[in-house]
């Protein structure tokens, strides 16, 4: 009878008791540093995860809380980039303070066990490995192998022609355009290239390439977020594992194979692989920082390029005007009695501003990957914490109305007239003026930049100059919907690739490439 007393006597307090016990997990906890500056507003809730398609609870809140905004993600605070203006001051003019990534369980902890250009802090390490990378990604460097990126573009419109029978059948393109971007990949780390998108290892690669843009969300993982679910055997756990250890041995294997080649004499050509061990004691790289330099390439610059192939392929049904009107200007150009080149890149405009459209329209990295702040920082009057984790706003920074008027419809006109490539107007002293942030910004901005470049430049004009594009009737193409937590791809559709000219058929390659591709 007294314990029922005293149960009813104190349950008066319990609401107040969950409240402080559950409250600090649920609500805001707003911030403000020792002068009184106040962390960027932001929504009352904390969220554990933003699983699908979190652009779009950003854009609401980018609308209500304006050019910058925290979100707590459990105990983690994130800042949100809105404004090309703030992108500028940030991420380019703070780059110092700005440019160093937040250990994600998932990604950095698990997957990419620390190493990795994209996973380091930004620390001499991080330096060592980029200015590594560079050697092979440099705009000088691309030269070396310009013939390799050429070569595999007049091979991706051959397969997938060969794969539609002549125009005959509708394809998926998936499988041929990631084995393009693949191809690229892995002349430049292992200087060998793949035979058909059926190769068992083409299939993994790109399998594990998938696997990894799922797992790897800024925001879509709550074990990122919540400690102890890391100490359990969850499934998430346990891909995160396997991926890590898929990595290894996939492209561990290839990496042994080449050292048995180069032990035993054998010729091997160029390729960053091979001059990784020849300067392995020099640059002190241990096995892992060698494996993950070579995922760098081939996973970060397969999915993104292979990615943006295939949302052009997607798009074009939908867009005939902007066919017909790339059409006139190759037939004007390029004739059709050959390919159109990297040369004739600054001849053809609306070419050019149909690239830059897509970057626009179909970033395949609507989040980038996110910055982190080292130390505290206050920004118009705003407190910034050090380790705050900071996304680029790609979503919201292009359907910026003042920017990109009417931002929702894909209108190539707009970059009509923009003549830099996009590394070099990434350099614009006028963020308003940059044409696109689909590669990042500041410091660690995307150093696959003007290699990507050439791919998508290469592929797209070849595309448009030897097909029709056009959908299949009954199967309506999403282009709202996607696959992937980090880099975004189309879901799974098909398309009609009809022949322009007749032409098309003897200028094509006739057989696949040798294997030693350098
Ligand atoms: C359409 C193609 C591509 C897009 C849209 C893209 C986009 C991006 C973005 C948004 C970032 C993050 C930048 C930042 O932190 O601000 C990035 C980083 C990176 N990208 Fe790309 N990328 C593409 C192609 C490539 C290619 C071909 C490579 C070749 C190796 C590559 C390698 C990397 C690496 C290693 C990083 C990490 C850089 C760092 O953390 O310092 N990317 N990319």
């Amino acid at each position: 009878m007294i314990n029922i007393t005293i149960i009813l006597y104190y349950s008066q307090y319990y609401p107040n008791a969950i409240l402080f016990l559950v409250g600090p997990n649920i609500f805001r906890k707003n911030l403000i540093d020792k002068a009184g500056h106040p962390i960027p507003p932001g929504p009352p809730l904390r969220y554990a995860f933003l699983r699908q398609y979190p652009e779009r609870a950003l854009h609401v809140w980018g609308q209500k809380y304006g050019s910058i905004f925290s979100v707590w993600m459990a105990k983690q605070l994130f800042v949100v980039i809105n404004d090309p203006k703030v992108a500028r001051d940030l991420l380019v003019v703070h780059g110092a303070n700005f440019s160093s990534r937040w250990s994600y369980f998932m990604k950095n902890q698990t997957i990419l066990a620390g190493g990795a250009i994209t996973a380091a802090g930004y620390n001499d390490s991080w330096r060592k490995h980029r200015r590594i990378a560079m050697q092979m990604l440099a705009p000088k460097a691309i030269e070396g192998y310009s013939d390799v990126l050429d070569v595999e573009a007049r091979v991706l419109i051959r397969s997938l022609y060969d794969a539609a029978e002549g125009g005959m059948l509708p394809i998926n393109p998936a499988a041929h355009v990631g084995r393009f971007s693949l191809n690229n990949m892995l002349a430049l780390s292992f200087g060998f290239r793949s035979y058909s998108a059926t190769d068992p290892l083409v299939v993994k690669a790109l399998e594990l390439g998938h696997e990894f843009m799922q797992l790897t969300g800024p925001w879509s993982n709550i074990i990122d977020f919540i400690t102890p679910l890391q100490w359990i055997p969850t499934r998430m756990r346990s891909r995160g594992r396997r991926l890590h250890t898929d990595f290894m041995e996939v492209y561990g294997g290839l990496m042994l194979e080449l050292k048995r080649k180069m032990d035993a004499g054998e010729e091997v050509p160029d390729c960053l692989v091979k001059s990784l061990f020849e300067n392995q004691t020099k640059e002190e790289l241990s096995w892992q920082d060698m494996c993950f330099l070579s995922i760098a390439f081939t996973t970060g610059g397969v999915h993104s390029t292979s990615g943006i192939i295939q949302w052009f392929l997607a798009l074009m049904p939908s867009h005939p005007d902007v066919q017909a009107r790339a059409h006139e200007e190759l037939d004007k150009v390029v004739g059709r009695d050959r390919w159109p080149t990297a040369e004739d890149e600054q001849q053809l405009p609306y070419l050019r501003a149909i690239i830059k459209e897509l970057l626009r329209f179909h970033s395949p990295f609507w989040m980038g990957i996110p910055h982190c702040s080292e130390k505290d920082f206050v920004y118009n009057d705003m407190y910034i914490p050090g380790g705050t984790v900071v996304v680029l706003n790609v979503y919201n920074l292009h359907h910026n109305e003042e920017r990109y008027p009417n931002s929702s419809a894909f209108i190539p006109e707009r970059f009509l007239g923009d003549e830099l490539s996009s590394s070099d107007s990434s350099k614009l002293a006028d963020p308003m003026k940059r044409d696109h942030w689909a590669f990042g910004a500041g410091r660690r901005i995307c150093p696959g930049m003007a290699v990507a470049e050439r791919e998508i430049w290469l592929v797209i004009s070849r595309l448009l100059w030897a097909f029709n594009i056009s959908g299949v009737a009954g199967e309506p193409i999403s282009l709202e919907e996607y696959e992937g937590n980090s880099g975004r791809t189309p879901l799974p559709f098909r398309v009609k690739l009809e022949p322009r000219h007749a032409n098309l058929e003897n200028l094509m390659p006739d057989h696949e490439p040798s294997n030693t591709c350098r």
